[in-house]
């Protein structure tokens, strides 16, 4: 994990190898949905182990069958709470939680309109009451314009005063998160890579393309949904 000295408090893992091997076959075209899922839980698995080395944990005094020793155990890790924004977050959280086994889970889904404006829709946020001790981890893999979490954020941010708001996610771009931290600068940052620039359509490049299509499928433009806008 390496920050990066263009923001405080934003980190990449660019100097894992077996990371940038998963991350480059999600970016593939020729990858379909199921591996790009698998590929989605791989990330949330590793990326929560590497998380870990940053919380703080207790020492204990334990006895083996033999003799008596110290050790550590959950601090924060007992006290987490994954914030799953809809759709394409759900493998992401997934993985984080083989790590973050004790995590509670709160569910958002936000939708994200067209250029220029990039509106979002924020139709069902369903969390778990917060506590002063919690690190809330929200999870969205692409930080594109930023617009999606900074609203989540915002959001959740009314709802009470955690320890730690730390986003994980898997690509972002430059804009997105100058975006988040001028906003939020207290939140951290934690995403596998960070890419080049948005396009004008609000594509991070090189990217991976639609993460929610590629994770789950094109969904139909249902009428009946007119809170789903961004559906073509
Ligand atoms: O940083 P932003 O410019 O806000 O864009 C990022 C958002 O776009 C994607 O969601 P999308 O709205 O496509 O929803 P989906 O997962 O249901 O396809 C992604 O999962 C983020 O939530
Ligand atoms: O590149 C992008 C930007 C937003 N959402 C995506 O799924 N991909
Ligand atoms: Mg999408």
């Amino acid at each position: 994990m390496i920050e990066d000295k263009r923001w405080e408090g934003v980190y990449s893992f660019e100097d894992s190898p077996y990371l940038m091997e998963i991350l480059t076959e999600l970016r593939s075209k020729e990858t379909e949905n199921v591996r790009f899922r698998k590929d989605l839980v791989k990330l949330g698995r590793y990326m929560g182990y590497e998380f870990t080395k940053t919380m703080d944990f207790k020492k204990v005094k334990i006895e083996t069958p033999l003799e008596s020793t110290e050790g550590i155990a959950s601090g924060d890790r007992d006290h987490v709470y994954i914030i799953t924004v809809l759709r394409v977050a759900i493998p992401l959280m997934e993985g984080l939680i083989k790590t973050l086994e004790h995590s509670r889970v709160g569910i958002v889904s936000a939708s994200r309109g067209k250029a220029p404006d990039f509106d979002i829709e924020m139709s069902y946020i369903k969390v778990p009451h917060m506590r002063e001790e919690d690190t809330v981890i929200v999870c969205d893999p692409m930080i594109a314009t930023g617009s999606t979490l900074l609203k989540t954020v915002s959001e959740i941010k009314k709802c009470g005063n955690p320890k730690r708001v730390v986003i994980i996610g898997i690509l972002a771009a430059p804009e997105g998160i100058s975006a988040l931290k001028e906003a939020l600068p207290d939140v951290e940052i934690y995403v596998t890579k960070i890419d080049r620039e948005l396009n004008d359509k609000g594509y991070i490049l090189p990217g991976l393309g639609d993460a929610g299509d590629r994770a789950f499928g094109e969904p139909l433009n249902i009428s009946m949904l007119p809170l789903m806008h961004n559906l073509e």
